[in-house]
């Protein structure tokens, strides 16, 4: 059986002089080296995005992390200068991508802005500063150009017991790291919430009524996808649900 073939999510970027679609290679390398799928970067460009063909080809979508936020005007919210940066050919990519993969039971993992977005595809809201809100901590990172600093794992998450998540990784605390300064406000119908940080901010949702596995997390696992067992868990997880998604494919006969 060949490896499965997942969807990885780019963001457009600007240097060199030039626009980019990139996407940072810790995601591409977990999803090859811990999941043992084959990556393939979807495009965050300015012009319409095929996106049906592209999910017809996959047998799994990896929606990752960004420093740009989801535009307000995705969930009824205005744009400010703090909340900067947007990525709108991001925008106009993703969330077609996420309802289009659930729609197929198309296996999905979500982090950090992924989740966020999987949130807004589904009809949520975001809070753009999470640590303004009273009894909230800091999410954000930690001030360091070493992204070991940056990823380091720094607060607890707890696992609601008989979840999904805590199946998959077999405990209901364990530490993850923080890089965001959003998160969900109001959560969408269809999601279920899988883990909350100590100081009640969302950590991980599920989506109720998935055909497959649909899985997001607020942190970042592929940092440490080769070393923490949490992270590791995570992926492996997701890796045999895009093999058992390719294998039912492949069984149906091809029609014609
Ligand atoms: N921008 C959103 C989502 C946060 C996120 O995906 N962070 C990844 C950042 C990686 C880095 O900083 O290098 C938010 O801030 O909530």
């Amino acid at each position: 059986m060949s490896k499965p073939l997942i969807l990885v999510t780019s963001d457009q970027r600007s240097f060199d002089n030039f626009v980019w679609s990139a996407t940072q290679t810790q995601y591409l390398e977990a999803v090859s080296t811990v999941a043992g799928g084959v990556p393939v970067q979807v495009p965050a460009i300015d012009r319409p995005v095929d996106v049906e063909t592209l999910l017809d080809r996959a047998d799994g979508l990896f929606v990752t992390g960004s420093r740009s936020n989801v535009h307000p005007s995705r969930y009824g919210g205005s744009a400010t200068e703090e909340a900067e940066p947007y990525d709108l050919a991001r925008d106009q990519v993703t969330l077609p991508l996420i309802r289009g993969a659930l729609a197929r039971g198309l296996p999905l993992l979500a982090v950090c802005r992924g989740l966020q977005e999987l949130n807004v595809a589904l009809g949520g809201t975001l809070h753009p500063a999470l640590h303004s809100l009273s009894g909230r901590f800091d999410h954000r990172s930690p001030d360091s150009t070493d992204n070991k600093v940056r990823f380091k794992l720094s607060h607890q998450v707890d696992v609601v017991p008989g979840s999904q998540l805590a199946e998959i990784v077999g405990e209901t605390t364990f530490m993850v790291n923080s890089l965001h300064r959003q998160g969900i406000f109001t959560l969408a119908d269809g999601l279920v919430v899988e883990a909350t940080a100590p100081d009640g901010t969302i950590e991980a949702v599920r989506v109720a009524d998935a055909r497959g596995f649909a899985v997001a997390v607020q942190w970042h696992p592929e940092f440490w996808a080769e070393t923490d067992p949490p992270s590791r868990r995570i992926f492996e997880a997701f890796g045999a649900a895009a093999r058992r998604f390719r294998e039912t494919e492949i069984a149906v006969p091809v029609a014609g």
